[in-house]
């Protein structure tokens, strides 16, 4: 495969609400679009670091600095004939997850193009049609968080996410299953907020038969989760504290959780998210792709990844038009049916840039050749 060209583009696309988490709110979503250009086809992805370093140490201007200081000069240098070989190209540089995903995702759209087939293919998906569930975030009040989660259901959204921290938590969760019953599939993430001294709180939560509890305790743990795990019947879903299929193989020798969420961004790239989920398959872990407020080019990787079968719990890739007054692919990325999305069959993401709505995002954009 003979890589040509490189486009890094970053954008500023404000979001329609303010969505706030225990670590910080978005108005504003800075990301980065890469395109690689090669024999007649161009693959997309996008880079999913945030502008602080608060979700993970990587930011915009991290990613574009390790993507143009030390990846495109591999990806210039050497012999690429599979994605599978982006990642053992990058493997020796450590961490830096969302840049390297960022590249190796384009160029899996690349090759899929190439091969004429979508990337859910290339990937070994199996399915058409994904559900998928929304994440709400912290509002300034219960009743604004129950008056989304109303607007969601009726939407159709298969899972509902909320964000919880200390002192918006047991009262938040309490209310939606008062008001909208014990049928409705509800989970809290906390992003951290919590340690060990709140362990009365996870048992409160507890009560309320939610679907799991997401990354509680600290980015960098799996012990304490474990001990917790071990408290409480609701499973935990590990986000922040999985990097790598090792990271998983450890967290579920230990019993930190009984879910996992992959992020294509957050474990370095398409690859990688296959191996946590076949590893997972292997041992009975349910899996589902969270998302980091993408627009369509980073929901169309999601959709793909998501068509692997054991992607059994809807994941929050929720429809563009929740986000964005305009996204950056044609059409944007809409529920094909209530909470449902198709999986495209066209070659590669299967989705068009929108390039006039690219025009009117764009603060930057630098071309890299060999
Ligand atoms: O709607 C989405 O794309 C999901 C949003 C979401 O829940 C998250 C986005 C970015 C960072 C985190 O706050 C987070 C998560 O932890 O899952
Ligand atoms: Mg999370």
């Amino acid at each position: 495969m003979k890589i040509e060209r490189i486009e890094l583009q970053q954008l500023h696309m404000p979001l329609r609400f303010r969505f706030e988490t225990s670590f910080g709110y978005t108005t504003i979503k800075e990301l980065i679009l890469v395109s690689v250009y090669g024999e007649g086809e161009v693959g997309h992805a996008e880079s999913v670091a945030m502008s602080a370093p608060y979700y993970s140490e990587e930011t915009t201007e991290t990613v574009w600095h390790m993507m143009e200081k030390f990846m495109i000069p591999k990806l210039f240098t050497n012999e690429i004939e599979t994605p599978e070989d982006v990642d053992r190209l990058f493997a020796p540089i450590r961490r830096n997850n969302m840049a390297k995903a960022a590249l190796e995702g384009a160029i899996w759209d690349l090759y899929s193009k190439q091969k004429g087939i979508s990337l859910a293919k290339a990937l070994g998906g199996e399915k058409s049609v994904i559900d998928v569930g929304i994440s709400i975030g912290i509002e300034p009040t219960v009743d604004q968080v129950l008056a989304k989660v109303e607007r969601h259901l009726g939407e159709g959204y298969k899972k509902i996410k909320v964000k919880i921290k200390p002192g918006f938590d047991v009262e938040v969760i309490r209310a939606i299953r008062e008001r909208f019953g014990e049928g409705v599939p509800l989970m809290a993430d906390a992003n951290s907020a919590y340690t060990m001294e709140h362990l009365d709180v996870m048992k409160e939560l507890d009560q309320y038969g939610l679907m799991m509890i997401e990354q509680p305790l600290a980015h960098d743990d799996i012990i304490d989760h474990a001990k917790l795990q071990r408290e409480l019947s609701t499973p935990i879903c590990l986000d922040e504290s999985i990097h790598n299929v090792d990271d998983a193989r450890k967290a579920i020798e230990l019993g930190s959780c009984g879910i996992i969420n992959i992020k294509v961004g957050r474990v370095g790239g398409l690859t990688e998210s296959k191996r946590i989920h076949d590893l997972c398959q292997a041992h009975d872990i349910p899996v589902w792709c969270g998302g980091m407020i993408e627009s369509g080019v980073g929901r169309a990787h999601n959709i793909a990844i998501t068509s692997l079968p054991n992607f059994t719990i809807p994941g929050d890739t929720a429809a563009s038009s929740r986000y964005w007054e305009e996204d950056i692919v044609e059409n944007g990325v809409e529920l094909m049916a209530p909470g449902q999305l198709a999986v495209p069959d066209s070659p590669g993401i299967g989705y068009t840039l929108n390039q006039k709505a690219i025009g009117n995002y764009v603060i930057r954009t630098t071309n890299f050749r060999p």
